[in-house]
């Protein structure tokens, strides 16, 4: 009753109820997701929907309070609702599952909220949460902290910048012969280690058979020298070789993983007199390391110190095994986990190896695993100032504050740490307005967003010429309208190519979730046309009975069309972009994707996921 009246205080009595009848969705039930919904209970939203994919391991517990020691391995969501029951007087409504899965959380599923708080830890989640917000034009309060650095940014669809108006910082790359033959620090021998080795070995899914044809002929290897093609091939078939010695546990047989990785391999090498004109040479390892193991249970070795070469091999082949028993247990794919102490092990002593060889530094297994898996201290602190002002700034944007009330959504603030913001002065926060969509945004400004709702049994007959036609008049569109999938940018439509109007949408699969675009050919006497137009297809058994399908209530402005060479010359930018990141020939430090149990560092976006394999990347991502 205390707290009731606090808030009836702050908020008055109007905007209290409205607070009871909000619903919001909360993305992330870690570090900052946990003091959010501390806050959001204290502050009595009504509902409160919490989604997170993953379970709680033992790192989180110094600062997601929720957590305790016995709920390791126990889904985050389920948890954080558990723990927070006894002094919750809103409706809390838990799933696991990644936020990106629209089988699981279809669009219509995002629209029953009235904010949506993210609490993430990647640019993958946070775009695509950032988009979904923009089609439903629901606000968005985005917020991320990394060590003592934070910020929160409110986003009003259509109003206010999203979160992909200003270009995010690029992730950290490395080129793949860098990794591959001529490391020079620590971190290209643990990317190497980490990214590269220990996929090959302990996930039979990365299988790097190459006897199908189909893959043969499909596959790009990064270069058309025919030379190199045969290397990386026989490279390629001969760690096949070695996943196969782990996946039929040949213990006997990993001083043979060893000699060829860290002698032959390097061998090999130094024939390529070109790489070591202005560099030092690389020393393979003295065959008498390996021929020292002994069977001997290892000796207790010290995390945070420096380990010989020697303690380095026995170690290494002492954790070989470990994983080699383990691989029938978790079906042949072992992924590698900073907290798991096997695949750590496994990665700093191979890394520290081939560190040795190449006269780079070695580092302590704790070093180690504060790179490899990177690391930066999460404080609780920055995560509850953070959280504290999420939830007071969505206040301000659900317009509940009486005394501060908002008359432009460009009114509303952002909040900095003093270093995120580089306004480095005697203040820790600065609180800057809201700037309005950036002209150039390819998420709010280029096109306008809006989601096309058709119920199921419509969406069995409905054929792209009804579509087309509605729009056309709802929209005030002429006839030349083209239309195109997003997802593939396949042309479903235009003024000289009609063959697929008269099919269905299933037909010509658009389904569930297919972005389509339609764009405006003709330009008036003033050389203006519509702006284009992207609807989200949402197939959905919830429209009012005796509705079949939705159009958003949208305005659609007239603008300057585009004329061909300015449309050229955009394409041939973006192309050259591309054709720079390939050429780069890029290798990052990890490609893992949310969409698995775990997820630890993501792939920035599409466009780095559509690279080639050996093109992964490393993103040092907020918290
Ligand atoms: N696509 C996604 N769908 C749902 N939840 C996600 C998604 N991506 C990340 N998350 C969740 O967002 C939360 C972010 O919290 P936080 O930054 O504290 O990371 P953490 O994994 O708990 O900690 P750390 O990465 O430091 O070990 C995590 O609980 C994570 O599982
Ligand atoms: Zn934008």
């Amino acid at each position: 009753m205390a707290r009731q009246s606090n808030i009836v205080r702050i908020v008055g009595n109007d905007s209290y109820e409205k607070l009871r009848s909000t619903k919001c969705l909360l993305v992330g039930a870690g570090g900052i997701g946990s003091e959010l919904l501390k806050d959001l209970i204290l502050m009595e939203f009504g509902e409160i929907h919490i989604v997170d994919l993953d379970t709680i391991d033992l790192s989180n517990l110094n600062r997601q309070f929720l957590f305790r020691q016995r709920d390791i391995k126990q889904p985050k969501s389920t948890t954080a609702v558990k723990a927070v029951q006894h002094f919750n007087n809103s409706k809390l409504v838990p799933y696991q599952g990644n936020i990106m899965d629209s089988t699981q959380f279809p669009l219509h599923w995002f629209g029953q909220f009235d904010v949506i708080f993210n609490a993430l830890d990647n640019l993958a989640a946070r775009r695509y949460v950032n988009k979904m917000s923009q089609f439903l034009s629901t606000p968005l309060l985005e917020s991320g902290t990394a060590g003592f650095d934070g910020y929160i940014q409110p986003i009003i669809p259509g109003k206010t910048e999203c979160f992909d108006c200003t270009k995010k910082e690029t992730p950290k790359t490395f080129p793949v012969c860098t990794i591959r033959s001529t490391p020079s620090q620590p971190i290209h021998c643990i990317v190497w280690a980490k990214n590269f080795l220990f996929n090959q070995l302990f996930n039979a899914e990365t299988n790097p058979n190459l006897n199908e044809e189909d893959e043969e002929e499909n596959k790009d290897w990064g270069t058309t020298d025919l030379d190199e093609i045969n290397r990386i091939r026989q490279e390629t078939n001969e760690l096949q070789e070695l996943q196969n010695i782990v996946v039929s546990q040949q213990e006997n047989r990993i001083h043979e993983i060893i000699e060829k990785l860290f002698v032959h391999d390097i061998n090999k090498l130094l024939l390529i007199e070109n790489l070591w004109k202005t560099r030092t040479e690389p020393t393979p390892l003295d065959i008498t390391n390996i021929q020292n193991v002994s069977d001997e249970p290892s000796k207790k070795l010290n995390l945070s110190e420096i380990w010989t070469i020697n303690d380095q091999v026995q170690q290494l082949v002492h954790v070989t095994k470990k994983l080699m028993k383990r691989m029938p247990k978790e079906q042949n794919h072992i992924e590698f986990d900073k907290d798991d102490q096997d695949t750590l092990e496994f990665v700093a002593t191979t890394a520290n190896i081939r560190s040795h060889i190449f006269n780079i530094p070695i580092k302590s297994v704790f070093d180690i695993k504060q790179i490899a898996g990177n690391i930066i201290p999460a404080i609780a602190t920055t995560n509850a100032i953070v959280a504290g002002l999420s939830s007071l700034i969505s206040l301000r944007v659900l317009n509940l504050l009486k005394y501060a009330p908002i008359k432009s959504p460009t009114d509303l603030n952002m909040a900095f740490t003093a270093k995120a913001s580089n306004l480095s002065t005697n203040r820790y926060l600065s609180n800057p307005k809201l700037a309005p969509s950036s002209c150039n945004c390819p998420v709010c400004s280029k096109v306008v967003r809006g989601v096309v709702s058709v119920s199921s049994t419509k969406y069995a007959s409905l054929t792209l010429q009804n579509l087309v036609d509605l729009i056309k008049d709802k929209y005030e569109y002429t006839d030349e309208i083209s239309v195109l999938d997003t997802k593939n940018q396949r042309l479903l439509a235009d003024f000289d190519f009609d063959d697929l109007l008269n099919k269905t949408l299933n037909d010509i699969n658009l389904t569930d979730g297919t972005v389509i675009m339609f764009t405006d050919e003709d330009e008036d006497e003033n050389g203006l046309c519509h702006k284009p137009l992207e609807l989200y297809l949402d197939i959905t058994e919830t429209l009012p009975t005796g509705l079949d399908i939705r159009l958003p209530e949208l305005e659609i402005p007239l603008v300057k069309a585009i004329t061909s060479e300015e449309a050229t010359a955009e394409e041939e930018e973006e192309l050259s972009v591309e054709k720079n990141l390939t050429e780069e020939n890029i290798i990052v430090l990890d490609e893992e994707e949310p969409s698995t149990k775990k997820r630890k560092i993501e792939l920035e976006d599409e466009q780095a996921a559509k690279k080639t394999k050996s093109e992964v990347e490393d993103v040092i991502e907020l918290d």
